[in-house]
């Protein structure tokens, strides 16, 4: 087809237009992803269970739909009409998404919340398939299609491309990834006000719209390769044909052929074999690739849940445990011009070969490298965590409610207590307590496995209470507080985001979280108040003792002690930067040189195809994740980053012996030679083909024979 051919520094103008369709394209993503948990959580009131399902089961077919995508622009539309098409399904789904997330549309007694929540569930599911088949779909045509801008001697600036290309991505899920979360935090609505859903997908929908625009713009500039028929079907059965002839001719008096696919040669062109052998090449070197996708991404997941039983303050900054993934981004965006500007041109300079494969498996160890780092940090944070009782042991903390200090003896240890932090374990069901002078003895019985608190009540001879305490961190960087009220009359308790209820006298309020930063406590009886301010770092509980002695004034600061249930997480989390600063490295290494591996090594006419096997690698890897945890099921967490690693390791030697036996390919120059070839015999053939080997030398024996040319 016809283009205008535009060129500025040695580069297609082309290329600008879609790069920046890119760097939309992924803003729109990326920042549809970044919300999407919570809004199956808190619009469309899911329990955690189902979110993350839906949420895994989402991105997983987003990296099976390239396949669909690959086979409609290889076989019949061409990679620009399946992007333009396959964008405008996209935004169609974003809008959608959008759409759903407006509450107001079913809100019919305006209360906030959708009256009918099917309406909301159907479109946004409907949303999500078309944004899937979107983005899955556009992956490979849009990679493939910017590497057909340059031509066979642009080998350099094709690698450029693919560089830049890959700094589009970031800065884009960067920005998105920022923006979206700060959007839906914001209240919007016609009747009420609710978090602002619409307007973190409505974004990325209008920035879907505008990647498209973009792509349009450039229409006239676009160097479009034609789809050669229905080159899938033809792949396919080429294959089926070679198995069956090569099962027809099993028998010892067949000549063997150098290659399976040989058996296709009675009824298939040489070239089409020589494409498929090309490609079965590839894919074979793709084997052991999953694995490191299995480890990157767990760095969404198990990395994130690491973050929230850290300590996320930066000075003044505090860094919420999902805002640590942002890093990655960050990091590709420094690394990706220092890779290309220092580090490669000096490995060069030393004289050293660094092939794309051998930079895929450095960046294959230094993944491994990173889950070897994030056992380390793991390690310091289990040396942090409080010991909770097994199933045949009891903790037991005490809680003294008077104002005098009293003595305690537990079997035959005194204590002078006057409010404890620790807990005492004991393997025995019963313990016997003895309290204060004159002496009041009493029997207790303990739970097992559970923590409990024993309240000392202001006047020993009345009854003694027993609270069942917390038994694991709180979730997500929250801290679980409660308020035990020592008073003769009922106290309420309430912050602007929860309230503990009324708390009758001697007696204590359930658990409430609440996050990190300075939080102000109002405390009423009757008509009287006062307010006890204190500061929260991250995954702490606390419990809150409001003494008898309490005076109500202007505040009550000095007469609440808090006894720490379980302490605060004290493990920076500037400790995960080395294991995000490794798994960065090893993906500049390993993916921006795989995609550009994967362009450069596929036949003309299979280039978005070999684009989506490289992504269904990604698929795979996410699956693998969910099998060998499932599988192994470690008891400590250090333990399953070790096994990740060192299966990473072992997969890496495998790869490594692949790569050291692959033999790089020109696609181009094979099939141009084929074409010249195709009128003449086989004499001249061989002739003209020995002379090319002599005149380039690019081209070797073992190569032409492989290809079955010679
Ligand atoms: N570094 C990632 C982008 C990212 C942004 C924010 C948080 C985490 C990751 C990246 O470049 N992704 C590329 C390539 C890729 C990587 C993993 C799986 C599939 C593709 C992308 O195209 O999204």
């Amino acid at each position: 087809t016809s283009f205008i051919f535009k060129e500025v520094c040695g580069y297609p103008l082309s290329i600008f237009f879609i790069v920046v369709n890119e760097f939309c394209e992924r803003f729109s993503y990326y920042g549809m992803r970044a919300v999407l948990v919570l809004y199956f959580k808190y619009f469309l009131r899911w329990d955690d269970d189902l979110a993350t399902s839906i949420y895994h089961t989402f991105v997983a077919l987003c990296y099976l739909t390239p396949i669909l995508g690959a086979i409609v622009a290889d076989s019949w539309l061409g990679k620009f009409k399946t992007i333009i098409y396959l964008s405008i399904v996209y935004a169609i789904g974003q809008v959608a998404m959008a759409v759903s997330a407006i509450h107001d549309i079913t809100d019919t007694d305006r209360d906030g919340t959708p009256d009918n929540m099917t309406f909301h569930v159907v479109l946004s599911m409907v949303g999500l398939f078309l944004i899937a088949l979107g983005t899955g779909g556009i992956k490979p045509c849009v990679a493939a299609f910017g590497g057909d801008q340059f031509s066979d001697h642009q080998d350099r600036q094709r690698r450029t491309f693919f560089s830049v290309f890959y700094l589009c991505i970031n800065g884009g899920s960067l920005l998105s990834t920022i923006i979206t979360p700060i959007l839906r935090a914001q209240d919007c609505g016609i009747h009420s006000q609710q978090k602002c859903y619409s307007l973190a997908f409505g974004v990325p929908a209008a920035l879907m719209l505008v990647a498209l625009v973009v792509f349009i713009v450039g229409s006239g500039m676009y160097y479009k390769a034609e789809p050669q028929g229905n080159i899938m079907l033809d792949v396919c059965k080429c294959i089926g044909f070679a198995i069956k002839n090569r099962y027809r001719h099993r028998s010892n008096q067949y000549p063997k052929r150098q290659h399976w696919m040989d058996w296709a040669e009675e009824k298939y062109d040489k070239l089409l074999i020589a494409q498929i052998k090309m490609v079965l090449k590839v894919l074979f070197l793709y084997i052991p690739l999953p694995m490191f996708w299995t480890l990157f991404d767990q760095k969404g997941s198990r990395w994130t849940l690491q973050a929230t039983t850290m300590n996320g303050y930066f000075g003044s900054l505090v860094i919420q445990p999902d805002q640590m993934q942002t890093v990655n981004p960050i990091l590709i965006l420094t690394l990706v011009p220092i890779m290309d500007s220092v580090i490669y041109p000096l490995i060069n300079k030393c004289g050293l070969n660094f092939t794309p494969l051998k930079r895929m498996t450095v960046g294959m160890l230094l993944a491994a490298i990173a889950f070897v780092c994030a056992a380390l940090v793991q390690i310091e944070i289990d040396k942090t965590l409080p010991t909770f009782p097994s199933t045949s042991q009891s903790q037991l903390k005490l809680l003294n409610m008077g104002s005098e200090t009293v003595t305690i003896k537990i079997f035959n240890d005194f204590f002078v207590l006057q409010a404890s932090n620790e807990y005492f374990t004991f393997e025995a069901g019963q313990i016997n307590i003895s309290v204060g002078h004159p002496e009041v003895r009493n029997t207790i019985s303990l739970a097992k496995g559970q923590r409990q608190t024993l309240l000392i009540p202001l006047t020993i001879t009345d009854e003694w209470l027993m609270t069942d305490d917390i038994t694991s961190k709180p979730q997500e960087g929250n801290n679980a507080i409660r308020f035990v009220n020592g008073m003769k009359t009922a106290v309420n308790v309430s912050i602007p985001a929860a309230n503990f209820g009324l708390i009758e006298p001697f007696s204590y309020s359930n658990y409430s979280l609440i996050k990190n930063g300075k939080v102000t406590f109002t405390l009423w009886s009757g008509s009287q108040s006062c307010e006890y301010s204190t500061d929260f770092g991250f995954g702490s509980s606390y419990t809150f003792f409001i003494p008898s002695t309490l005076v109500f004034g202007p505040n009550c600061q000095e007469s609440i002690t808090a006894a720490e249930d379980i302490k605060p997480n004290s493990v920076h989390m500037a400790l995960q930067i080395p294991q995000y600063f490794f798994i960065t490295a090893g993906e500049v290494m390993f993916s921006v040189t795989g995609l550009e591996f994967s362009y450069s090594q596929a036949p003309s006419n299979m280039k978005a195809v070999l684009q989506a096997g490289w992504l269904f690698t990604v698929a795979i890897g996410n699956f693998i994740v969910l099998i060998v945890a499932e599988l192994a099921k470690l008891p400590k967490q250090w333990a399953e980053y070790v096994l990740f690693a060192s299966l990473l390791v072992a997969v890496c030697f495998i790869f490594s012996i692949m790569a050291y036996f692959y033999t790089y390919i020109d696609p181009a120059e094979i099939e141009a030679q084929f074409k010249k070839n195709v009128n003449e015999d086989d004499e001249d053939n061989k002739h003209k083909l020995q002379k090319t080997e002599r005149s380039n030398g690019k081209i070797n024996v073992t190569k032409l024979s492989y290809y079955n040319m010679a």
